[in-house]
């Protein structure tokens, strides 16, 4: 399944903004571009419109390869035409007309759509990823050239409904006629950005082109901005009851709203008979990593206890939370195993050591030990206030809380 950024790529390459591409672009046509912003056959063009999936998909040169939405529809079919060792798929694509819904699905707009309405008029086509500062000076280029005036706002993830907001509210102090296409470009470095907006602006028509300005992104301050707290650790380790203080501490402050996943109630209802094999655990990761990241999205705090014993899992869940604006912070409970079987506070280590429990975290079941952790805890010989403390000091000092 191709990614938020790839989708986005598809959608310009069937609509034909991405003219004279036709596909995703293959090893040649890639380091080609890269080395001298061409492709393999001389034509200028400045990005590796590229798409890469797992290597163990089973795709090959030759085939047809449907590609679907994150929500499972067919979107287009790509005839594909080479397949490389590091999960590059290129090849033609071609439409299978799903139908469009998202914000403002009205008014994407394709070239061929544009044009029809523009007619034979010259264009001004103004780019946009913010607010446009200067709207006299695109009416008076517009006057000059005797254009019709075309806003294209770029829109892509969390933004993109806000760009297109500024569009539609800049069209009313614009000249009447002046359309508005929304045009789903991810970002790309500046330089190729740019260049990028000039194919995109020409394909819908524009006989000059206007890069409105970059948009001023502020973050928004670190105790407004959504957040993820994740222990990680072994079974009796003390990542609950760490947790659960944290949450009580947060709830008697009361300046932000908290979600805590309990370990075993996200075992009894999200992640309801799942077991402790590998893809098991990696599935119960990820849900808690989904659930989390939404509510950070809002600007929530949300506080996970769970083994998580797999690295790359973990990053997974690293990687969601910051796809949505939001931060993620690992602590990893550091108790030696030595001092959680001693607890054995359920006595499944004792259950464990007698093989009565197989893929035991710490005895069958390896736990890969975080090298990025925001704040290591071992409870040994601390009392529980002590640990929530270094928690809160973790938050404090980053301006995480008030
Ligand atoms: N095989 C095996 N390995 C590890 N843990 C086991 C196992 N079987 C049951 N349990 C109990 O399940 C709790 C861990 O569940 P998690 O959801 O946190 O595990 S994981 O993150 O999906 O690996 C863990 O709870 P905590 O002690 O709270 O960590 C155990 O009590
Ligand atoms: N400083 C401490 N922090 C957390 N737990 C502690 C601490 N000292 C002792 N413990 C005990 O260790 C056990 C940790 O269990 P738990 O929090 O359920 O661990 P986990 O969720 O990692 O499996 C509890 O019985 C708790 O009382």
């Amino acid at each position: 399944m191709p990614d938020a950024r790839e989708l986005a790529d598809l959608e310009l390459l069937l609509s034909g903004a991405f003219t004279p591409l036709t596909g995703f672009l293959g090893s040649a046509d890639v380091a080609s571009v890269i080395e001298n912003g061409r492709l393999h056959d001389g034509t200028p063009w400045p990005d590796p419109v590229t798409l890469t999936l797992p290597h163990d998909h089973p795709v090959s040169a030759g085939q047809e390869l449907t590609l679907r939405d994150p929500e499972g529809a067919a979107v287009a079919v790509m005839s594909v035409t080479e397949r490389t060792a590091d999960g590059l798929v290129a090849g033609p694509v071609k439409s299978l007309g799903a139908p469009e819904h998202g914000p403002f699905a009205r008014l994407r707009l394709s070239p061929t759509q544009v044009r029809a309405e523009l007619r034979e008029r010259p264009v001004l086509a103004v780019t946009m990823r913010g607010p446009l500062d200067d709207l006299d000076e695109i009416t008076a280029t517009a006057r000059e050239l005797d254009a019709a005036i075309l806003l294209l706002p770029l829109a892509f993830g969390e933004g993109g409904p806000a760009v297109v907001r500024a569009a539609l509210k800049a069209r009313e102090s614009l000249p009447s006629g002046t359309t508005v296409a929304v045009v789903p470009l991810a970002p790309r470095e500046p330089e190729i950005d740019l260049e990028l907006r000039e194919h995109v602006a020409a394909a819908y028509g524009a006989t000059e082109h206007l890069a409105g300005p970059e948009p001023v992104t502020l973050p928004g301050p670190p105790h407004r901005r959504g957040l993820v707290v994740f222990f990680t650790g072994l079974s009796g380790s003390g990542k609950s009851t760490i947790a659960r203080g944290l949450h009580d501490a947060l709830l008697e402050r009361g300046t932000r709203t908290v979600t805590y996943l309990d370990g075993d109630v996200v075992r009894r209802l999200l992640s309801a008979g799942l077991t402790f094999s590998r893809e098991d655990r990696d599935l119960n990761i990820r849900r808690i990593g989904y659930v989390a990241s939404e509510v950070a999205r809002h600007g929530g705090l949300a506080i996970c206890a769970p083994i998580a014993p797999f690295a790359a899992t973990r990053d997974e869940v690293r990687h969601m939370v910051e796809a949505v604006g939001a931060d993620f912070l690992l602590v990893h409970v550091a108790t030696p195993l030595a001092e959680c079987e001693r607890r054995d506070r359920k006595g499944l280590y004792a259950k464990a050591r007698a093989g009565l429990i197989p893929d035991f975290t710490g005895i069958s079941s390896p736990y890969e030990e975080p090298d990025d952790a925001d704040l290591t805890l071992d409870t040994t010989g601390i009392s529980v206030e002590r640990g929530v403390e270094r928690v809160l000091d973790l938050l404090i000092s980053g301006g995480r809380l008030r």
